[in-house]
């Protein structure tokens, strides 16, 4: 589609973000807002689709080539096609406004498994012909935009599907996967809880925790703290850190059978829901703090395929970069500080106002271009080890 005049017209277009407030009036009264759902959908969809498919032609040849990529990018490709058909259809038209909401799913299902095969894609370059650190820049910058826009798309298919498809009647409070009324401390224990499990199953031991809330808005409530989000976003970020602030504690005291507890602290400030987790997992050195968020770093080797060549044993590892992906979707973040030799506190920080919390996109213009073809600049700081004997290059 990359030289078809109607890829490029849609390319040409900023996508367009919206707020969990805006996504909230989608879900009003019944069918006016299947009509209008359906008509900003059939515009919105394309362009997500061909701004980031223009990076995807940006990616260096030798990954492009890659079967997996080629795959990841086949599929975008008919997608974007299969919503194209839609363009010029009658809104009006029920039978058709049927037919656009079961096209949603098989375009949902055919991309279920882009992330793995993404993963896959890098293992089979950096196998092939290894990776350098501009080539691992480059595909850092890509990974993190890539997956950004596909969590956006997935939410603009999610929230139409549930509204307005013919799938089981989600929780009537809900306005598609989206709860006006979260209860943060429940998402947290049932993420707690469900980490727990899972440590207690491979290291016969896990942390306790203590959970503590902040109400600073209204001191002395002694109501839940609750917010407009997505409980399904919340709930990924937190299990990550759950299982990750688990294992550094439960290795960095093997021999003790009581293990220093884990702190939950969530406090409602007046624009920001912070959750702040605290471990005595013995931190991470600074040196090491960033590739945590690296995909490349994080990119399992060939993981072990059980007997029946299904899906890997061993994840990919992706999951710190993704949650800080589905922090930063609503203009909220995830940030680590750690204290190497102590523990580390993992801060997600969330934004209190559905007005604010919008979808950050990534845009495809000359900058995000610019990241691609030029190299990575010379850094204007000194490097170790580089004197005065040295010429500059
Ligand atoms: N996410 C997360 C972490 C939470 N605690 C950690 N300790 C060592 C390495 C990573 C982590």
């Amino acid at each position: 589609v990359e030289f078809d005049p109607v890829f490029e017209r849609y390319a040409s277009f900023n996508p367009s973000p919206l707020s969990l407030e805006k996504f909230m009036e989608f879900g009003g009264s019944q069918n006016a807002c299947e009509r209008t759902s359906f008509e900003f959908l059939r515009k919105e969809l394309p362009v997500r689709l061909a701004n980031i498919m223009k990076e995807i032609n940006l990616l260096p040849d030798n990954l492009l080539q890659m079967p997996s990529v080629a795959m990841v990018q086949s599929w975008y490709q008919l997608s974007f096609k299969e919503i194209l058909t839609y363009e010029n259809a009658d809104p009006d038209d029920n039978e058709m406004l049927e037919n656009f909401t079961e096209r949603l799913v098989k375009i949902r299902n055919r991309h279920t498994n882009v992330v793995e095969t993404m993963a896959q894609g890098v293992i089979e370059l950096k196998d092939s012909h290894g990776i350098d650190s501009n080539t691992e820049t480059r595909i850092q910058y890509f990974l993190d935009r890539f997956y950004m826009s596909r969590i956006s798309i997935r939410m603009l298919i999610n929230q139409h599907t549930l509204l307005f498809g013919s799938q089981l009647a989600q929780n009537n409070r809900h306005i598609g996967c989206i709860d006006p009324n979260c209860a943060v401390l429940d998402v947290v224990k049932d993420s707690y809880e469900n980490a727990k499990f899972l440590c207690d199953q491979y290291y016969l031991n896990a942390p306790e925790v203590e959970i503590k809330t902040h109400n600073a808005t209204v001191p002395d409530q002694k109501e839940d703290i609750r917010m407009v989000y997505v409980p399904s976003h919340l709930y990924h970020i937190l299990f990550e850190l759950f299982k990750n602030a688990m294992r550094a504690v439960v290795e960095y005291h093997p021999e003790d059978m009581e293990l220093p507890k884990l702190n939950v602290g969530i406090t409602k400030g007046d624009e920001d829901v912070t959750i702040k987790m605290s471990d005595q997992g013995g931190g991470i050195p600074r040196s090491k703090s960033d590739l945590l968020f690296h995909y490349m770093y994080s990119t399992a080797p060939q993981p072990m395929r059980s007997e029946n060549g299904s899906a890997p044993l061993a994840g990919y590892g992706y999951g710190l970069p993704l949650s800080r992906l589905y922090a930063r979707y609503f203009h909220g973040d995830l940030i680590l500080s750690s204290v190497e030799g102590f523990g580390t506190d993992a801060f997600i920080y969330l934004k209190l106002f559905p007005s604010e919390a919008n979808e950050l996109l990534p845009v495809y213009n000359t900058t995000a271009s610019r990241m691609y073809h030029t190299d990575t600049l010379i850094s204007d700081w000194s490097s170790p080890g580089a004197g005065t004997n040295m010429s500059r290059s």
